[in-house]
């Protein structure tokens, strides 16, 4: 791990469903720093996400945070520096949106009034003041997500642990709740899909392609057209934070 790195992940081996997913996976990302896991479908990218939210257990690898071993931390003391937008997370019915909220700010200890106006201005970010008292589960896709990124934010956790945070969101909030995650200035590590969205918010981002590392930098100098060739099939090229797509799409990738 180098020194400054926040969130260090070295040569991790997890297995899901009894078959090994995720081969050596390694990773650095220094504190404050925005970085992406990209990679085709079934790459991995979740099955890392879960054992840092500890959905799953790694077979073998280190995992630091701060400077301590993942197996030195407490599961509270873990959960109270982390934060994850899941894809499997489901509202409970008969919670309201503000519930859904004020319950990431359980044992947080902040006043009743502290916790109030978190509360507030994530709900405002989100575009759900007026929303906040419908029952959560009648919520539509983007809406959901939307709650469960007001979670997020009303906690405000050192790291944040997203799941294709773009899913199901319109371009509006895509943009507005991801700069507001860059804004809080914390450290993130997050899947994409969306390659033009993944520039523009990483700094540095690692492609994995069926359970490994297959490069790791900067959004610039690593998605070449010949890696997008290479992993996703397809000929484009980044400009700047835009994705290009150049020519057809092979469909013998598998
Ligand atoms: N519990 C499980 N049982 C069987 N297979 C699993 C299980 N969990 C993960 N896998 C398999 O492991 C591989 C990696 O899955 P993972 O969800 O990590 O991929 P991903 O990169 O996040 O993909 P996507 O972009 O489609 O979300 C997939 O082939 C998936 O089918």
């Amino acid at each position: 791990m180098s020194s400054e790195a926040f969130l260090g992940i070295r040569d991790l081996h997890v297995e899901a469903g009894g078959l090994p997913r995720v081969h050596g996976v390694s990773l650095d990302v220094g504190e404050g720093r925005f970085h992406g896991l990209l990679g085709p479908n079934g790459a991995g990218k979740t099955t890392v996400l879960r054992v840092l939210y500890r959905a799953a257990r790694a077979k073998s690898g280190t995992i630091t945070l701060a400077g301590r071993p993942m197996r030195d931390w407490t599961p509270r003391g873990w959960a109270g520096v982390t934060g994850a937008l899941v894809q499997e997370s489901g509202l409970l019915s008969g919670l309201s949106v503000r519930d859904v909220v004020e319950i990431g700010l359980a044992r947080t200890g902040l006043s009743e009034g502290d916790t109030a106006k978190r509360i507030d201005e994530a709900l405002d970010l989100a575009g759900l003041a007026d929303r906040q008292d419908q029952d959560a589960s009648t919520l539509s896709g983007g809406e959901q997500q939307r709650t469960h990124m007001a979670q997020l934010l009303a906690r405000d956790p050192a790291l944040y642990i997203l799941d294709e945070p773009t899913n199901h969101l319109d371009l509006h909030y895509q943009l507005v709740l991801l700069d507001e995650v860059r804004r809080r200035g914390r450290t993130v590590l997050a899947t994409f899909h969306d390659l033009s969205m993944a520039a523009r918010y990483c700094d540095t981002v690692t492609v994995m392609s069926r359970g490994r590392s297959v490069a790791t930098g900067t959004p610039a100098d690593t998605l070449t057209p010949d890696l997008l060739r290479e992993v996703y099939s397809v000929e484009g090229q980044l400009e700047g934070t835009l994705f290009r797509l150049e020519g057809p799409v092979r469909c013998d990738r598998l």
